[in-house]
């Protein structure tokens, strides 16, 4: 217990009757020294006098209230009698209460007593809020990172931090899978609304007939099965961000909507004919070139023009190779995580053969080649060459059911031969026109299984 009292005879008396009922204390012997000791030896109570010479007992209460390291340390005020004492001005300055000098002990042990039990409740109640708090963000499935340190990400992560700050609009423009729903998210945890609800749409998911009335949402009885009320995500997101997945899919009259919500901040829902306000900071993404999208006359040039206030253009995986490494082990830490799964490690040649593709599917399409070579792998190492399929499916030329080059070779043969009648040798025959020795082509028979049917 920390006893302020710049009268030591007071002071001593005090300390005997706390140290009899089994209290320790230490004393200072003005406001000062007060602030000092009690940040320094964070005591249970403070018992502070209110005339003092130097700064007075409300003065001190006030500093110490003002203090991150002292704030909560409960200040019961020492008054004595011929003093004018404001009740309230100490109250006001965060005291918990008051002693009256000359005091009755077993008063004063009373209200120290009762203080000092409410002080340890409430030290109880925030250590079982603390742990709760650690259980719920342990629980919490952990935010996506964006992963990567080429310099075109680092581009990207300054734009974010820029418009971050803002409440601009923002476009991103990128090519499928590679982040624009990541980014779209770190803009809004980076920012001031990061506490306010982050609500996405992907226009190109929706129906044409059901686009304006998730937008906006509608009024009952506004369409055929309206039969309630629904707010729409405008709503949802009011204080918050509004995320527009696949913009340029937008039909024309939700173009023309959404164009009205960008400049009036207003909007009615559909069959509805009272104005909503909202306060809804939108980022919009698409892996369409919209100003094309506008010149074909697909998209509304004023749309385009409201939406691109900021724009962020995103890399495409082959435009930042050196990530792949670091973009491989992160992806394969979450798949593992989600399959179940345990990982050895990643060879050198899965992390060679993942570089030298061209990935038109970007991260996505890198995360399920992680998952399929995860699947294969023996012993959880990351081997997968196996996995490497070309990216894009080689146009069919071969004869249906034709699978590998042996099959093929005997379609081929055969077809010849027959041609030929089952003559190999001479000039009309079958090694002749496949141009190799009728030796050679005997062999291959053989080798291949082929013989004339009977
Ligand atoms: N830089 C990155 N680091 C780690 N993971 C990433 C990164 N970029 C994208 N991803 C992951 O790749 C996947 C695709 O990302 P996202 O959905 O954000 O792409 P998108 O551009 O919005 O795709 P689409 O246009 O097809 O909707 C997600 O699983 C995402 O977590």
């Amino acid at each position: 217990m920390l006893i302020v009292d710049d009268d030591p005879l007071n002071a001593d008396l005090l300390e005997q009757e706390l140290v009899a009922a089994g209290y320790r204390t230490i004393a200072a012997r003005g406001g000062e020294e007060a602030l000092t000791l009690a940040a320094s030896s964070q005591p249970d109570l403070i018992l502070l006098d209110v005339r003092m010479a130097g700064i007075d007992g409300y003065e001190t209460c006030s500093r110490l209230k003002a203090c991150e390291a002292t704030r909560s340390i409960p200040v019961i005020f020492l008054t004595a009698l011929r003093d004018t004492f404001d009740k309230v001005r100490a109250f006001r300055t965060g005291a918990v209460d008051y002693v009256t000098k000359p005091f009755e002990t077993e008063e004063l042990l009373a209200r120290v007593g009762t203080h000092i039990a409410l002080r340890r409740e409430i030290e109880a109640h925030h250590r079982a809020r603390a742990t709760i708090r650690l259980l719920v963000e342990e629980n919490r499935p952990a935010r996506d990172s964006m992963v990567g340190e080429s310099p075109a990400l680092q581009r990207v992560r300054t734009l974010i931090a820029q418009v971050a700050a803002t409440d601009s609009t923002v476009l991103i423009q990128g090519e499928t899978g590679t982040g624009k729903e990541l980014v779209a998210r770190a803009i809004h945890d980076q920012g001031a609304r990061h506490e306010r609800p982050f609500v996405s749409i992907n226009c190109a998911a929706l129906p044409r007939e059901l686009v304006e009335s998730e937008l906006f949402g509608h009024e009952k009885g506004a369409f055929t099965g309206a039969v309630q009320q629904r707010r729409g995500r405008f709503e949802l997101a009011d204080g918050g961000t509004l995320f527009l997945d696949e913009v340029g899919e937008l039909p024309a009259e939700a173009q023309a909507k959404l164009l009205r919500v960008l400049q009036e901040r207003e909007f009615e829902r559909v069959g509805g004919t009272r104005r909503l306000r909202v306060d809804v900071r939108v980022i919009a993404a698409t892996n369409r070139d919209l100003q094309a999208e506008v010149a074909a006359s697909r998209f509304r040039a004023d749309l385009y023009f409201r939406l691109n206030v900021f724009p962020i253009p995103l890399p495409p995986l082959r435009a930042r190779r050196e990530d792949i490494p670091l973009l491989v082990r992160h992806l394969t830490a979450r798949v593992a995580r989600r399959l179940g799964r345990t990982v050895a490690g990643v060879s050198p040649g899965f992390i060679e053969q993942a570089s030298a593709r061209d990935w038109p599917g970007n991260i996505r399409e890198l995360e399920n080649m992680v998952e399929r070579a995860l699947i294969v792998s023996r012993d959880g190492m990351l081997d997968g060459s196996d996995c490497f399929a070309p990216s894009v499916p080689a146009p069919s030329v071969a004869p249906s059911g034709a699978a590998t080059l042996e099959e093929m070779a005997r379609c081929h043969i055969r077809d010849v031969l027959d041609a030929a009648g089952w003559r190999i040798e001479g000039d009309g025959g079958a090694a002749r026109v496949l141009g190799l020795n009728p030796s050679t082509l005997r062999g291959r028979m053989r080798k291949l299984g082929i013989r004339k049917s009977p």
